[in-house]
């Protein structure tokens, strides 16, 4: 994957395939002008709160989708470990909607009758259609990897070496840039390698469009934080 050099014993699959493919939309979505404006210092703290309150909005739609992956999971999956992993999603996204509410008290973010912007509508009914029982266990599982992973290649960008990130927002990045997230995302991709090695092509070619679909939503995410349309 861009940026960091394979762990040993660690095999290249069909999803490192897919990032080196796609780099370009990859890295767009990971290194987007938002994110870089974190970590050389200069963000501006509006567009931050806007981040702030339409990411709320956005993780409380995340959550039915994260429970569709779990039902799929419980279903079809043949490693018993794997609901574990999906269930330790689901429970550090209880810890993450806490945090949005105190970190929008410490902002002065109103979280209730938040105008929901157009990116942040499209991104909610792209989840929503994925979470019909017809969408494949290896479409919606490639999804959840790919979603979770633009956040901790993103937010562990702006806490690396040499980031000027401000103080103040040192504990957002730490939330999905820290190792463990990082080690989460990982077990979500060895998941995702597993079923997509196994689908049939008209399943990858899904998989594959609904990966690139993410990354063009979650740049628009972001051109909606600095306050694009
Ligand atoms: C838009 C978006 N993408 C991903 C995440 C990480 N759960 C998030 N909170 N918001």
């Amino acid at each position: 994957m861009e940026g960091k050099t394979k762990e040993k014993g660690e095999k290249s699959g069909i999803i490192e395939m897919w990032a080196k493919k796609h780099s370009l939309l990859f890295t767009g979505a990971t290194r987007h002008p938002f994110i870089l404006s974190i970590r050389d210092g200069s963000v501006d703290l509006s567009s931050f709160k806007r981040w702030l309150g339409q990411d709320y909005v956005f993780v409380r739609e995340f959550v039915p989708f994260v429970a569709s992956v779990l039902i799929k999971a419980s279903k079809e999956s043949d490693d018993s470990n794997d609901m574990e992993v999906i269930l330790g999603g689901l429970a550090s996204l209880n810890d993450e909607i806490a945090w949005f509410k105190s970190e929008a008290s410490k902002w002065d973010v109103p979280l209730s009758n938040t105008v929901v912007h157009k990116a942040n509508q499209n991104y909610c009914r792209f989840l929503e259609n994925l979470m019909s029982p017809d969408v494949d266990y290896a479409v919606a599982i490639t999804t959840f990897w790919a979603i979770e992973t633009v956040y901790q290649e993103s937010f562990a960008h702006c806490l690396e070496d040499g980031s000027k990130t401000p103080p103040e927002l040192q504990d957002t990045c730490q939330r999905w840039g820290n190792d463990d997230f990082g080690e989460y995302c990982r077990s979500l991709q060895e998941i995702a390698n597993r079923y997509l090695e196994k689908a049939s092509s008209d399943v990858l070619t899904e998989a594959e469009v609904t990966f690139l679909r993410v990354l063009e939503h979650e740049i628009e995410f972001w051109n909606m934080s600095r306050g694009g349309v």
